[in-house]
């Protein structure tokens, strides 16, 4: 075994080295073409790959692959070593056969796909399905040009039983620094499945806390680029995300996977870009100081005003809305340029509702008026004499301006205030009162006092950009290839079904989690209410039932709040990785600051990068960061203000960690005075306990909530 070993280290350490090589010569050869610095277009393109293969071929000579398959394909083929790399590299002079070949390639997906056992293995490339055998799956570490490790998770000829997750849980078990990382090694075959799922499809994604659901949809990006290049291109990608410490969290994968110019947005900020406005939004912390620091929150329904201005019948209320101001948009009234000449109001109704019919309202106005000015163009042209021709056309221009006044503005906000305040004075027009009576009052009276104050929520946003949607033609520059929704449980149906006018043949992922539904208020609650949003053909549902973040200890206490305190909750599957038991810890009211302190101390001596403290409220995080600061203790408060994530040692309220993860966390004060026995607080347990990679700690006061197991 040892001696296998061995050999098996020396090949590849003879394979490394040869590859090394000749990358660093092919890097030669490139670098002996002089830089073209002229003005020819064919020219610069060409020169701008070469750049592009040359810090390819750069990076790539640090740490070329990460993994080997040995294949042979159909019944007789020889069996071929491929090595596989975040970058392809070109043909070896050797053998002709690829250096390395790109993850996203169809071969490399038996690398993830191939789980074991003595049967023919299928893959799907561009000529159809192919068959064959495989022989070894390895990985290997290679570090700044030198092996570091081996482990064949796959061996035909060996008598020993496979270990396909000892690879795996060595990687899991490494401690993380500040940002999410690529997983291009140890990609699982459900996770696979999804990174290579057909481009045109509406990709519904159930993963469970630490699924890798963020990493994957990354992942799935790059692949889409690579699979589809003639169809798809960067910077038409955009992912949506929660906010912008996770952007920026998460922003390291794609140029780690060599992609680059993908749009990461917050929902919010994309909105007020297609607004071209500035719009004044009511701050996030305001909305979250009422669902979450106040203990007093009322229940949930349809009607609360977030998740009803997120439902399809509020969008269908828009809508019906600019319908009606289609009806009124044309000016009651001839026009008359000058007192003799009249266009009469039927002409003008006849162009607007048949010639412009196909055009939105806003386009529509505009040709009409265009058409107007054309027509008072051709009246000048049989002025009975220059002086009067040149007189009626000033007073034309006058007129023109005063009959453009009398249509409506076509601004969205403007548009959104003037429905409200119609709605409360009771001055809707006959075919809007149907529309009214619809409306919960709560939210007639939050939107009404918002704008009165001239703001709005950013619930109210999916409206505003729809109106925009209905008024304007859409303009190319904002279609998108792809969409990716993170954090999809807390996006509504209006959000999707908006974006769906965004994006060409409804490519979408949308990957979320409802047992971590802790924005439930605005939020959907059950993935149904997205995927009827499309065809059945058009739309796929995948579910990611195993954990990678976690330890099995933590998973298990985690599954057991779930069972405990969330309906319906779906629990999580570990990863066989073993580490502490969860540490349930008593912290009393009098001597909470110093056991928390004693116990920080002790978590810091462990020197995890990446530490957190979760407190139940931000009020809690900014007193407890004070009280630590002052007693000399280093650790930074996030309070949903900063953009950037610093990772570290950190501490925040349980809903701002949402998305993040740490290598060890302590939950503070789980008990009954924190944390009701309700669905919503369990979900937020969840959310906290989850974030934890190696090690949880939880205190407590006297009493702790039902779904807690002590
Ligand atoms: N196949 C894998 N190999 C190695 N690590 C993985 C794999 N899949 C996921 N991970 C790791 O698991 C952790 C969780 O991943 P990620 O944050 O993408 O999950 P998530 O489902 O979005 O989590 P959550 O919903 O809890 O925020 C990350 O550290 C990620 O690197």
């Amino acid at each position: 075994m040892e001696d296998n070993f061995q050999s098996a280290y020396q090949e590849e350490q003879d394979k490394l080295q040869q590859t090394v090589v000749e990358i660093d010569e092919q890097l030669e050869r490139l670098s002996q073409i002089p830089v073209y610095t002229g003005h020819d277009f064919t020219e610069q393109i060409l020169e701008s790959g070469r750049e592009q293969q040359r810090q390819s071929l750069s990076k790539s000579a640090q740490a070329p692959y990460f993994g080997r398959l040995d294949f042979a394909e159909g019944e007789e083929g020889a069996r071929q070593p491929l090595y596989i790399g975040k970058i392809g590299v070109g043909k070896s002079e050797v053998d002709d056969q690829p250096l390395v070949i790109d993850w996203r390639a169809p071969v490399a997906s038996l690398f993830y796909s191939f789980t074991g056992g003595d049967e023919a293995a299928v893959y799907e490339a561009p000529e159809g399905f192919i068959q064959g055998l495989v022989y070894l799956k390895r990985n290997i570490v290679i570090h700044q040009r030198m092996l570091e490790r081996l482990a064949d998770t796959y061996d035909r000829e060996s008598t020993e039983p496979a270990v396909t997750d000892e690879f795996l849980v060595y990687r899991l078990g490494e401690n993380k620094d500040n940002k999410l990382r690529d997983i291009v090694s140890t990609i699982q075959a459900e996770q696979d499945r999804i990174i290579r799922a057909a481009k045109n499809t509406a990709l519904v994604i159930q993963g469970v806390a630490g699924s890798g659901k963020t990493t994957v949809a990354l992942h799935r990006l790059a692949f889409l680029l690579y699979q589809y290049q003639e169809q798809v291109s960067a910077d038409k990608m955009i992912i949506f995300a929660p906010n912008h410490m996770f952007l920026d969290y998460i922003s390291e994968v794609l140029p780690e996977l060599g992609v680059g110019d993908i749009q990461q947005s917050t929902f919010s900020d994309w909105a007020q870009q297609i607004l071209k406005s500035d719009i004044r939004l009511v701050p996030q912390s305001e909305t979250y100081d009422y669902w979450f620091e106040n203990t007093d929150r009322p229940a949930v329904t349809d009607h609360t005003p977030s998740r009803y201005k997120g439902s399809l019948v509020f969008m269908q209320l828009i809508r019906q809305y600019i319908e009606v101001l289609e009806q009124t948009a044309v000016p009651d009234m001839d026009f008359n340029p000058w007192d003799e000449a009249i266009l009469p109001q039927a002409e003008i109704l006849e162009w607007f509702n048949n010639e412009y019919k196909h055009y939105p309202l806003a386009k529509r106005k505009e040709r009409v008026m265009a058409r107007v000015h054309r027509w008072v163009e051709m009246q000048l042209k049989i002025a009975p004499s220059e002086a009067i021709r040149k007189e009626r056309k000033k007073k034309a221009a006058q007129r023109e301006k005063a009959y453009l006044n009398k249509w409506p503005k076509y601004e969205p906000l403007t548009l959104y205030k003037q429905l409200f305040k119609a709605i409360k004075s009771n001055s809707l027009t006959e075919n809007l009162q149907p529309i009214w009576e619809q409306i919960p009052t709560d939210v007639i009276k939050i939107v009404s006092s918002e704008l009165k104050k001239d703001r709005i929520r950013e619930d109210d946003l999916p409206a505003l950009v729809y109106i925009h949607t209905l008024l304007h033609e859409m303009e190319a520059e904002h279609r998108f290839d792809h969409v990716v929704m993170d954090e999809a449980q807390d996006f509504s149906p209006f959000h999707v079904s908006l974006l769906d006018h965004y994006v060409r043949g409804s490519s979408f992922t949308i990957l979320g989690d409802l047992s971590q539904g802790i924005h439930a208020y605005r939020g959907v609650h059950q993935w149904e209410e997205i995927s009827s949003l499309f065809a059945s053909e058009q739309t796929d549902y995948f579910p990611l039932t195993r954990s990678y973040r976690s330890t099995m200890e933590i998973i298990e206490f985690a599954n057991i709040i779930l069972n405990k305190g969330v309906q319906n909750g779906i629990t999580a599957v570990p990863v066989f990785r073993s580490g502490d038991p969860v540490q349930m810890i008593p912290c009393l009211p009098d001597s909470r600051v110093e056991t928390i302190k004693s116990h920080w101390q002790q978590l810091q001596a462990k020197e995890y990068r990446t530490t957190a403290i979760l407190t139940r409220t931000l009020h809690e995080a900014i007193a407890l960061h004070q009280q630590l600061t002052e007693q000399g203790i280093d650790i930074h408060l996030i309070d949903g203000g900063k953009a950037a994530y610093q990772g570290g040692h950190s501490i925040l309220p349980v809903y701002l960690s949402k998305g993040l993860e740490f290598d060890a966390v302590i939950v503070t004060d789980v008990d009954t005075d924190h944390y009701r026995n309700d669905d919503w607080d369990a979900k937020l347990l969840y959310v906290g306990c989850t974030r934890a990679l190696h090690e949880l700690w939880i205190m407590h006061g006297q009493q702790v909530p039902d779904y807690i197991s002590r």
